[in-house]
């Protein structure tokens, strides 16, 4: 069962004044009978204007060099002072003793609340990021393990959350990530736990009924599927290789263009491009990343059938990190077999306020018919209000099992 409530995350709390600039009155928004003549007087209006002079190539690029020479300066003085920062963090033993996503996430935050254009905010929080782990990796860069090999939507899903600068471990399944975050060989995993068209992948879920790690993340990533081949027409397309969530995701599609080629499952994308470079009449659906990294090209895409097809991954690490202002609480909670349980454990949270954004229950392998329950809520363990909720609950539920609290994911 997955629900999610109406109720959204904290408003960002970008200026309103800077953001609502009203949009100019076109010729479109007149009604109709008056239409005609408005196109003609902004036709003409627009003709006699004067043309606003723009300066000459080589003095536009003059500009851009001093502003790159000065863009450089500042970003080595951050490096600069971020490095003493981490010496002002005293004698760490590793990267990861340096690493706060709460910090991050508040830098970014600033980052997406004063941009007014012309970039928008993910390219300006994509720059920014970069800059924050090229600034960390000075300490020694972080050791990612990944559901691999190269190329996948995980991989991609790393670098929007850590920047370029880290250590990529590509692993092969997704229990290997939890084991080696676990067993300390990475500094943490990055899984895909929900997909807006597939709904939850069950099996990142489930290993947080065993697993001792702590959820420091979450990123969210608009998936973008192509078919990629070695050859070049549709038409010869006999098999096509992909993910079952993938294959899923593109149904209508395959339908309409491929309804008879043979369609293999296999255990990720990026496996499915590694076979399809073999033969000019097999395929891969896949992220376009995977084209590069396996010497495909793109056949058609994107081709998944819903354009806001997007994915939400979990960080996991080993410990909790602190509030960062914005944050959200994932809880793994125990019912107790009576009824009205689910009502009592989420009640003290509804009565402080807190909004609940999802909840999903799972078979909880403590015995038949006992379930868990996942659940998100708006918050952070360290607040009083969820740490008052939270003490409640204990009482109420047969057991409950903080997973995580950690910034709402930007842009
Ligand atoms: O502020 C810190 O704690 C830093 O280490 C600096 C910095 C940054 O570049 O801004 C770098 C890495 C941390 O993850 C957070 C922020």
């Amino acid at each position: 069962m997955t629900t999610k409530s109406s109720k959204t995350a904290p408003a960002k709390t970008k200026s309103a004044a800077a953001k609502t600039k009203p949009a100019a009155k076109t010729a479109a928004d007149k009604p109709a009978g008056k239409k005609k003549a408005a196109d003609k007087l902004e036709a003409a209006v627009e003709a006699a204007a004067p043309v606003a002079a723009v300066p000459d190539l080589a003095t536009l690029r003059t500009r851009i060099d001093g502003i790159d020479r000065h863009i450089q300066q500042l970003i080595a003085e951050r490096a600069q002072f971020a490095n003493q920062v981490g010496k002002a963090k005293g004698k760490l033993a590793a990267a990861v003793d340096y690493y706060r996503p709460e910090r991050e996430a508040q830098v970014l935050r600033r980052v997406v609340d004063r941009n007014d254009g012309p970039l928008n905010d993910e390219v300006l929080v994509r720059l920014f990021r970069e800059i924050m782990s090229a600034c960390l990796a000075q300490q020694e860069p972080l050791k990612i393990g990944f559901l691999g090999p190269e190329g996948t939507h995980s991989q991609q899903a790393v670098y929007k959350h850590f920047g370029h600068s880290i250590h990529g471990l590509p692993l092969s399944s997704i229990e290997e990530v939890f084991q080696e975050v676990e067993a300390g060989n990475a500094d943490f995993g990055v899984v895909p736990v929900e997909n807006s068209t597939q709904g939850t992948i069950q099996s990142t879920l489930d290993m947080f009924l065993t697993s001792k790690l702590k959820i420091s993340g979450e990123v969210e990533l608009r998936v973008h599927q192509h078919l990629l081949s070695r050859g070049g027409r549709i038409e010869d397309i006999e098999r096509v290789y992909s993910h079952p969530q993938s294959f899923a995701q593109c149904k209508a599609w395959l339908r309409q263009y491929l309804p008879k080629a043979e369609k293999i499952p296999v255990s990720s994308n990026a496996e499915a491009a590694r076979r399809a470079r073999n033969a000019d009449d097999a395929a891969a659906i896949a992220g376009v990343a995977a084209a590069n990294v396996y010497g495909l090209r793109s056949v058609a895409g994107p081709i998944e059938d819903r354009p806001d097809n997007t994915t939400r991954f979990l960080v996991v690490g080993r410990e909790l990190f602190s509030p960062s202002g914005n944050d959200r609480t994932s809880l793994l909670i125990f019912i107790k077999d009576q009824p009205g349980a689910l009502y009592n454990v989420l009640s003290p949270f509804a009565k402080r306020g807190l909004s609940m954004n999802r909840i999903e229950s799972r078979p909880g392998h403590t015995g038949r018919w006992q379930y868990a329950f996942f659940v998100d809520i708006g918050g952070h363990v360290q607040e009083d209000a969820m740490r008052e909720a939270l003490e409640e609950l204990q009482e109420l539920a047969h057991e409950v099992k903080v997973l995580g609290s950690y910034p709402v994911a930007i842009a």
